[in-house]
């Protein structure tokens, strides 16, 4: 039976020791860090996310400046608002809740966002450093960060390792094999044209799922030991809950936690740790910024 790396209990640890760092920073310059939580529109989905950040911040002490803006404003608008949130001295972090409207170009607007305050090191520019041998972006992205984490604080080798990711997308399956290269695994990614996907998956020390397909792994994929870090968050119907729906991961947890080393959760695995990054990382920045103003 494997591990179950519980994210919740990492990430509230992480926490802790932010709050504290938090509360030093007041201490001696007087200042906490900002982070600016921008959503355009209302999805619901996002608006849940967004909530998440928000009082999380509001826990530790972080000022979070919420940013609610209509489904149908211009990009020239939205850029002015990040452009002012650069310009904000007590900001520290810019997030802007993603996906955005379909007549807006993400990549864009991403890119005026200041590299500086760029805490989901989405920035292009950012991305292209973490692409590059021997370079570190400002930032890194908190979903594969926080992949990272989790194995490493479960004392899981990654040097050496054959690590499969799941997925290709910009904000987690990309980043997260490039960060896993970066830490000396060997490593593969399998997406939506790959042949028999299930084949290289077991092989794999380190498996990172995010394909974004309910279950689509299952536990005879998974070799023995293996850590399995699950960072789908599907949600699916179930009428026998009140809210209609229950979130299930990429991986089929029940058959995938008998052979597995480790295995995170969903929920309660990656997603509570993604939150905790972006704290660290709007923490990181508002140090750079406070102690070089200082
Ligand atoms: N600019 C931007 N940055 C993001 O980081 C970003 C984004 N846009 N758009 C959407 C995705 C998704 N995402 C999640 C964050 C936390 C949980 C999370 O905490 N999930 C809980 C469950 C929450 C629940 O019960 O609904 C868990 O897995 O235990 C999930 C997903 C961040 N994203």
């Amino acid at each position: 039976m494997a591990t179950v790396i519980d994210g919740k209990v990492v990430a509230q640890t992480i926490r802790s020791e932010i709050a504290d760092e938090v509360r030093l920073l007041a201490q001696k310059y007087g200042k906490v860090p900002g982070l600016a939580v921008v959503i355009v529109g209302s999805r619901k989905d996002s608006q849940s996310y967004v909530g998440m950040k928000r009082k999380a911040c509001a826990e530790l002490g972080i000022k979070s400046f919420d940013v609610d803006l209509p489904e149908q404003i211009s990009q020239a608008e939205l850029i002015k608002q990040v452009h002012e949130l650069n310009d904000n001295t007590d900001v520290h972090g810019i997030l802007v809740q993603l996906p955005l409207p379909k007549h807006i170009n993400e990549e864009k607007v991403l890119s005026e966002i200041s590299l500086e305050k760029d805490v989901d090191g989405f920035h292009p520019l950012n991305i292209g450093k973490l692409a590059m041998k021997g370079r570190d972006p400002l930032f890194l992205p908190c979903t594969p960060k926080a992949c990272l984490e989790l194995l490493q604080r479960s004392g899981v080798t990654i040097k050496g390792k054959k690590a499969v990711v799941v997925g290709r997308s910009n904000i987690v399956g990309l980043p997260a094999s490039l960060l896993l290269l970066k830490a000396d695994a060997t490593v593969t990614i399998v997406h939506s044209h790959t042949s028999q996907p299930e084949n290289i998956i077991r092989e794999a020390d380190i498996v990172i799922a995010a394909a974004g397909q309910p279950k689509m792994i299952k536990g005879s994929w998974i070799k023995p030991g293996a850590a399995v870090i699950d960072v789908g968050t599907n949600a699916v119907d179930d009428p026998t809950r009140k809210s209609g729906y229950r979130l299930v991961g990429d991986v089929d947890f029940e058959e995938a936690s008998k052979t597995a080393g480790w295995i995170t959760p969903v929920p309660g695995g990656v997603g509570p740790m993604t939150v905790t990054m972006l704290l660290k990382n709007t923490l990181e920045g508002a140090k750079r910024y406070i102690e070089q103003s200082n």
